[in-house]
């Protein structure tokens, strides 16, 4: 196995250690962002990610650098991946071009974001423009695919991470939604076989209570990462990092 390290701030993501726990920020204003900010922190959680969709409105990019600012001194060092998750891939956000690119352009020039997460279904010209301003900035970019339906069969999903990793991210992310035993299988399986063949490191997950295997498991098929929520989860499925941290504590 090819051994892929990525620092993402002062942190390694690597396949081939213990997978680093993500914590992800999903209040609805910017002080409630902050709050959660300071309860994280006193959490084991290794990474923040703030999900900008969650916000009930912010349409003035200055107050979103200062709050971003505030978050990123009070995580104390740990990484900040910023996500603006849209509609079509389940998240709360109508998708408008112009605020996608704001959003983030504006918390990366305000050294907030350590990574922007960014959606395989976005435009080339989107993907292109805010891969020039990470590789200039030296942000890591997170592309990343949701399903909120189904698991596509092995190969297709193989197909799926060589065409996201032919985009030249530094990151590829696929969240999948299992209906059998089969599925999270799949998503592993799958995994590992695109950790074996293209250059980037992977985050994978297959969401919901069926699939909460994978995120302790997934390590162990190629997974650099996993979600894990203090307080509200973003997504279904996610244990609490406590949780997650004593059975990494226990298990090799
Ligand atoms: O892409 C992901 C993964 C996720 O959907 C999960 O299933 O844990 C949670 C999201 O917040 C994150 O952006």
């Amino acid at each position: 196995m090819a051994q892929k390290n990525l620092q993402l701030g002062k942190l390694t993501l690597s396949n081939q250690s213990k997978p680093k726990i993500i914590a992800p920020i999903v209040a609805t204003s910017f002080a409630d962002a902050i709050k959660d900010a300071q309860v994280i922190d006193q959490s084991d959680a290794e990474i923040v990610e703030w999900r900008l969709d969650f916000l009930t409105a912010f349409t003035d990019f200055e107050q979103l650098a200062d709050a971003g600012k505030q978050i990123k001194e009070v995580i104390n060092g740990r990484p900040l991946i910023v996500t603006n998750r849209t509609n079509v891939e389940g998240g709360n956000r109508e998708y408008q071009e112009r605020e996608y690119q704001e959003s983030y352009i504006a918390l990366i020039n305000a050294n907030v974001a350590d990574a922007i997460d960014v959606e395989f279904s976005r435009e080339d010209d989107v993907y292109n423009e805010l891969l020039q301003i990470c590789t200039d900035a030296n942000i890591v970019l997170i592309l990343s695919h949701h399903d909120f339906d189904e698991t596509p069969d092995k190969n297709e999903l193989i197909f799926l991470f060589a065409q996201m990793a032919k985009k030249k991210p530094s990151i590829v992310k696929v969240a999948l939604t299992p209906h059998s035993r089969e599925d999270v299988m799949t998503l592993m399986d799958a995994t590992l076989a695109a950790d074996n063949q293209i250059d980037q490191p992977i985050i994978s997950m297959s969401m919901g209570l069926l699939g909460q295997i994978s995120r302790i498991a997934g390590a162990t098929f190629g997974s650099v990462a996993t979600f894990a929520s203090v307080g509200d989860a973003s997504a279904p499925g996610q244990m609490s990092v406590g949780t997650l941290k004593e059975i990494f504590g226990s298990v090799g």
